[in-house]
């Protein structure tokens, strides 16, 4: 099932447990705004390229839109709204064999998720279908600035805040905020997840890593359990998965498999977090490892763990592949990546998901703690942005679980029944529901 299908028919069922009228329903499921605009840019050799961007700015009722930018060749695949399909630019720009009903799916998933975690924003994503690994840094630069060119007038810092997702990075908000500047002024809030020399947050670069393992002491403090002692597969191991695992690690859970597009690696006693990252910065890649053995990274998410937590793609769990889920736990740390029916399998296996918009929403909320300090002009330390996100995603995990016992309904429908409810009675008090 597609992201769309997939996040809609979430949607819906919270919709329905909470009894929405049908013309709520419609109108929170619209996305407010759907941006396409075209990138042009020299390559370094002096030739033109053309790639897609999208900003899609899904809803605002409970404050400015946030959502990451993801710079990922099928951004087009999840992100292209219908009736784009036909015009194809060139090798770089998108695939014909693209299922419109895509569009929007993360955009949306950030409305919930925003409210889940009780920050005063809306929801949008964005992204340009390219691959950046085969960009060099200067194309990345030029690439970032067209897009923000094309897109300035439409984001802004009570309007849309952008911040980094899959492929992107501290530098590309960076770029994004030195060419927004240009048009509207020094506007250090308009993205997050910048370089602290730019007002950056401290603690927003390990903030998602972070947020999902308060979410997996909270989730795993439910069932008498904790980290230490416990064994983790990581699938992922970019800001997020990397994070996730050097924490997991430090508080004394084995990390027993990890993989990355690159490969996978696996040690049943558990894998030295520190000693892999300094592998991965000096080669590149997981594999050759010393500290590991090699494994199939088809196999990392039935690898033998009591949590499993995919901190990569979208959709990898689905109805071919969750029988063989080994996990007792999985922590969705990746935007969608449980599809509705390995959700119906896993839980009929008694698998306990930690849905996406709780699990992940670590990073959106330092990134609120982040334009909250611009616009005071004050700067947090380390410890009081750790010990916030920790009292964010404590309290989250508890009004979620409110909601499961009200409904009596399982996390995810505990959690889309909690960001969907604060976003209806956003938009019922501003009067938006005709
Ligand atoms: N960066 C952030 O603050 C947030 C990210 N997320 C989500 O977390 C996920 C990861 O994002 P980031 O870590 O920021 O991206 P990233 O670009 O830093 O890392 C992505 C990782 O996934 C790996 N990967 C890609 N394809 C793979 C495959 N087929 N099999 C195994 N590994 C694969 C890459 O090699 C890389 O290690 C995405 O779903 C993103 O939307 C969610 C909330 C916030
Ligand atoms: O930090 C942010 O504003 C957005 C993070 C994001 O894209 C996500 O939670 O999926």
């Amino acid at each position: 099932m597609n992201a769309l299908a997939a996040t809609n028919r979430n949607f819906r069922q919270a919709a329905r447990i909470l009894g929405l009228d049908s013309k709520l329903e419609k109108s929170l499921l619209i996305p407010f705004r759907e941006i396409k605009v075209e990138c042009t840019i020299p390559k370094d050799d002096g030739t033109l390229v053309s790639y897609i961007g999208f900003r899609v700015q899904h809803d605002n009722s409970r404050g400015p839109m946030k959502g990451g930018i993801r710079y990922h060749p099928e951004v087009v695949d999840l992100l292209l709204p219908s009736g784009f399909a036909g015009a194809k630019m060139n090798t770089h720009s998108y695939s014909e064999d693209v299922d419109p009903d895509e569009v929007n799916a993360l955009a949306q998933l950030m409305t919930w998720k925003t409210a889940v975690a009780d920050i005063p924003y809306g929801g949008a994503k964005g992204g340009i279908g390219c691959t950046p690994k085969e960009l060099s840094i200067s194309e990345l630069e030029r690439l970032t600035r067209v897009f923000t060119q094309k897109i300035h007038d439409l984001i802004g810092v009570n309007t849309d805040v952008p911040a980094p997702d899959m492929g992107t990075n501290a530098q590309t908000m960076a770029w994004i905020l030195d060419e927004y500047s240009k048009f509207h002024g020094y506007s250090p809030a308009v993205v997050t997840g910048k370089p602290t020399d730019l007002g950056g947050s401290l603690g927003r670069e390990a903030a998602t890593g972070r947020g999902v393992v308060y979410a997996t002491e909270a989730l795993l403090a439910e069932h008498g359990k904790s980290i230490k002692g416990l064994t983790f597969a990581i699938q992922g191991f970019g800001n997020v998965g990397s994070w996730a695992a050097r924490l997991f690690h430090e508080k004394g859970g084995k990390v027993v498999a990890v993989s990355d597009i690159t490969g996978a690696v696996r040690n049943p006693n558990g894998i030295d977090i520190q000693a892999l990252l300094q592998h991965k910065d000096k080669t590149g890649k997981l594999a050759d490892f010393d500290g590991a053995d090699a494994m199939d990274s088809n196999d990392l998410l039935s690898h033998e763990c009591d949590v499993l937590v995919p901190c990569a793609l979208g959709g990898v769990l689905n109805r071919e592949n969750a029988g063989d889920v080994r996990a007792k736990f999985i922590i969705e740390a990746a935007n969608h990546p449980t599809d509705p029916d390995a959700d119906e399998i896993l839980s009929k296996m008694g698998v306990v998901i930690l849905p996406d918009i709780y699990a992940n929403a670590g990073g959106v909320t330092v990134s609120y703690f982040e334009w909250v300090q611009n616009i005071q002009g004050f700067m947090w330390d380390e410890d009081k942005v750790n010990n916030e996100l920790k009292r964010y995603m404590t309290k989250a995990f508890h009004n979620i679980k409110g909601m499961c016992q009200l409904q009596d309904c399982n996390l995810r429908m505990g959690a889309f029944t909690l960001g969907v409810n604060r976003v209806a009675r956003a938009t019922l008090l501003r009067g938006w529901e005709a």
